[in-house]
């Protein structure tokens, strides 16, 4: 506790322990982008599957070095997808990529031969054995683990799979999210102009930008009212959309239409906490559902929505995910930053590159949690622990990127 206010650490523990491993499932592989893989991959075949040539030349053979000024009979041309070729003792024109002739074991560049008759060449320079061959397995071998469980498939991975011929993976399957807004004051058109009082739904629309990118699948969207059947209402289709983890935006406050608390009491949901001891984000509630999805209620506020997810949220699809704990980089401040003690803060900051070239963390201005505006220029988040009141520029800071699968490296320098 921090106070009378439980701390992150332990609400982070609570939300860990209340998240499970999701179950396995294929998936086709040019289809596996950015899926958690669950469990290793291994070759069942060579890369590359044959000897062949790294150059444009001449493949031969000899029992030591062959010497340049040797002349030999060329006995053919084989290309990349050509079969087999046996060599009768002279030499193969050959091309990158084609499979070496059987018998042949070295490969003279083109530009190293003198072309002597339309199938004789003189070479210019010594070959040695193995020189320009690319070996069989000598990228992939047989039998070997290519890739980890728990490896985020990317597009290089989907280049390896493609190579080894591998038409499935097991992925961990995505946990299905529902996202519900909640507040009268809310316009989800935005042709819709807007009334006196209300203002233009938000959280929605990013929340459902950033759970694909967290490796989620959004099952359903939903903005109601500052009403609580309605909102009853609208977990019920959540739960029915399949959705085991449940995000809510708005009404866990203090004020009078703060009605998620009750809400939930009555549909006998179980509260595992209501309230951390963070900036922003501090009205933050916690709690499993009958049917056991989880339901993360998100204060309104659009920096306490961004904080939720990316540090309650996130955490809980990383165990569903099959995924370690995030360890966050450690980078200095470019700007010194002081708050007030108690609370941990989680600061929309941009990472940049000092005039030294090397890599620093601003805290931006504009830290209120209703400012979007600074989010929109921030790449990362620094954290200030709650019993941290002052740092100084230069001081290390544990930073996390705006997604748990993603860390951004600034190209642009700090002015
Ligand atoms: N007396 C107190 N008042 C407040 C406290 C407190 O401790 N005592 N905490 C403040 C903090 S901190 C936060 S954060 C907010 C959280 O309030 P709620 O979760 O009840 O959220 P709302 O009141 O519904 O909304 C807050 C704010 O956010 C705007 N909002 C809501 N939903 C959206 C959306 N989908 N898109 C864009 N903006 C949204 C809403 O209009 C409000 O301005 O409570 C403080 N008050
Ligand atoms: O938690 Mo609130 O988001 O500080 O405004």
């Amino acid at each position: 506790m921090s106070g009378d206010t439980l701390a992150y650490e332990d609400a982070l523990r609570i939300v860990l322990g209340a998240s499970t491993r999701l179950p396995n499932e294929a998936c086709s592989s040019t289809r596996c982008l950015g899926r958690v893989l669950a469990t290793s991959v291994t070759s069942s075949m060579n890369l590359p599957p044959f000897d062949n040539s790294a150059m444009d030349g001449f493949a031969l053979h000899g029992d030591t070095t062959v010497s340049a000024g040797t002349e030999l009979e060329i006995e053919g041309e084989h290309a990349a997808g050509d079969g087999i070729a046996r060599t009768r003792g002279g030499a193969w024109e050959v091309m990158t990529g084609a499979r070496m002739p059987d018998g042949l074991d070295r490969v003279i560049p083109v530009e190293q031969t003198e072309r002597l008759a339309a199938s004789r060449i003189r070479l210019l320079a010594h070959v040695e054995s193995g020189q320009n061959v690319r070996h069989a397995g000598s990228d992939v071998h047989h039998g070997e683990t290519v890739l980890s469980a728990g490896t985020v498939l990317a597009p290089q991975h989907l280049m390896l799979l493609a190579a080894l011929g591998i038409a499935e993976v097991h992925v961990a399957e995505r946990p299905r999210v529902a996202v519900l807004c909640t507040g009268r004051e809310l316009v989800d058109d935005p042709a819709q102009p807007l009334a006196a009082g209300q203002i233009r739904n938000s959280n929605g629309p990013f929340l459902a930008a950033r759970l694909p990118l967290a490796g989620a699948d959004v099952v359903h969207v939903e903005t109601v009212g500052d009403d609580a059947v309605a909102f009853e209402s609208a977990l019920r289709r959540a739960r029915e959309a399949g959705a085991q983890v449940i995000i809510s935006s708005g009404a866990v406050s203090m004020g009078r239409y703060d009605f998620v608390p009750q809400a939930l009491e009555r549909i006998g949901a179980e509260t595992l906490f209501h309230k951390v001891a963070i900036r922003p984000g501090k009205p933050l509630l916690f709690a499993r559902l009958p049917g056991d999805a989880l339901l993360f209620g998100l204060p309104g506020n659009p920096i306490a929505v961004a904080v939720g997810l990316r540090f309650f949220v996130e955490p809980a699809l990383r165990v569903m995910l099959g995924l370690p704990n995030e360890t966050p980089r450690r980078v200095p401040l470019f700007n010194a930053y002081s708050k007030k003690p108690r609370l941990r803060f989680h600061l929309k900051s941009r990472l940049r590159i000092d005039a030294q070239g090397r890599l620093a963390v601003e805290v931006l201005d504009g830290q209120e949690s209703y400012r979007i505006r600074p989010l929109s220029d921030a790449n990362a988040w620094s954290i200030v622990p709650a019993d941290v009141d002052a740092l100084s520029a230069g001081a290390y800071v544990d930073v996390y990127g705006p997604g748990h699968l993603e860390f951004p490296l600034p190209c642009e320098s700090a002015a």
